[in-house]
């Protein structure tokens, strides 16, 4: 297997088939819906909270709600149905998790998307957690990880996912890496690269994004999303307060296996950091949507299956020199 990152590749462009950039389609497909980039925040509750996941399900965008209030979920999906809006939560694989699953189930309360959401998803426990989904709320789609290697989108496919998730160890605020000495930090992209090419239904690419150009690479080797944490934290509307720290403002980002989101220090595999601010988010999704049509032009097509289909080459973290 051929190992590289984001920063090692450098997509070759194709000769331009429209007039503008305006042109270039990014639209993305998944669980019967289209949405307008293929992106989502990342599930962590630094990055989405409920006001965030009303904006973004009412402006085109896929999101996944986090679980570490997990008895707001209940009340989140109804005020989601209530406003006409799809419902996107995540669940862990404890009892409790099932319990709540068949309460959902009882009351016909269904989730349009379920994410399950665990470090090691390649796990008895993730495969029981989707069979249980799929019997007992049938009409949810249900996103499964994280995993790394392809017998493990294999084996919770066979269970029954409907989308797989990529990525053990790449996040900004991970130190799964340093801590168990796993994980896909430092070849994330050819981890999605070797997963994708083993998958029979949508893979979605999480952790590593750095730049924008990161997310066509994800397109490129096979991902259908790209799940954004630290890039699209530290936004106005993101969770948290504003800090000001010598004329320089900042928010808060940390893991969701941190001990800030723990409250213990247990199974420590995250940590809090400050991220710079950014602004607004409509505004970074704008950007991300304008700098993605530019990528499909670079391809020469139309729309976001031509980024699948261009030349790259391997330049072992060329495009950071000389800057
Ligand atoms: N994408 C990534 O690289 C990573 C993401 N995270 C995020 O952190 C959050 C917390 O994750 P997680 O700790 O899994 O959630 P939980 O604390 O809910 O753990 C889920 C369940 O899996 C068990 N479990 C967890 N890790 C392992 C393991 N390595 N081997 C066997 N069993 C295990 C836990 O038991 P017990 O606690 O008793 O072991 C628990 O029963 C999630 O949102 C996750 O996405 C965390 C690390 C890596
Ligand atoms: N190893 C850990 N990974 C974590 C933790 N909390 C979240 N995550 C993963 O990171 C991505 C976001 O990555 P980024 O590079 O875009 O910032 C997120 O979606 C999770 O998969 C954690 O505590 N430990």
């Amino acid at each position: 297997m051929e190992i590289f990152d984001y920063e090692d590749i450098q997509l070759i462009p194709n000769k331009c088939v429209i007039n503008s950039r305006s042109e270039a389609d990014t639209t993305v497909d998944l669980g019967g819906r289209s949405f307008k980039i293929p992106v989502v925040p990342a599930n962590m509750a630094t990055v989405i909270n409920d006001d965030l996941a009303k904006w973004l399900a009412g402006n085109g965008y896929f999101y996944i709600m986090h679980r570490f209030e997990p008895e707001q979920r209940r009340h989140f999906i109804e005020t989601m149905h209530a406003n006409q809006l799809f419902a996107s939560i995540s669940v862990g694989v404890k009892p409790s998790e099932h319990d709540f699953i068949d309460a959902l189930a009882d009351d016909n309360l269904v989730p349009e998307y379920i994410t399950i959401d665990i470090a090691h998803g390649h796990a008895d426990s993730v495969i029981e957690m989707i069979k249980h989904i799929k019997v007992a709320l049938p009409d949810s789609f249900v996103i499964a990880g994280n995993v790394a290697t392809p017998a493990a989108v294999r084996d919770l496919e066979n269970a029954g996912a409907d989308a797989t998730k990529v990525g053990v160890g790449p996040g900004k605020a991970c130190i799964t890496k340093v801590k168990t000495g796993f994980g896909t930090g430092g070849w994330q992209l050819a981890a999605v690269r070797w997963c994708a090419k083993a998958a029979r239904k949508p893979i979605i690419a999480d952790g590593g994004v750095r730049t924008n150009g990161d997310i066509a690479k994800s397109i490129r080797f096979g991902a259908t999303m790209v799940m954004i944490g630290s890039m699209l934290a530290g936004h106005q509307e993101s969770p948290g307060n504003i800090l000001k720290i010598d004329g320089k403002t900042y928010k808060q980002y940390y893991g969701s296996a941190s001990e800030t989101q723990k409250g213990e220090h247990k199974n420590v595999e995250g940590k809090q950091m400050l991220v710079p601010y950014r602004g607004h988010l409509a505004d970074t999704l704008n950007e991300m949507q304008e700098d993605l049509q530019s990528s499909i032009s670079y391809a020469g097509g139309r729309d976001l299956k031509a980024i699948t289909k261009c030349d790259y080459v391997v330049v072992k973290n060329s495009i950071y020199n000389g800057d």
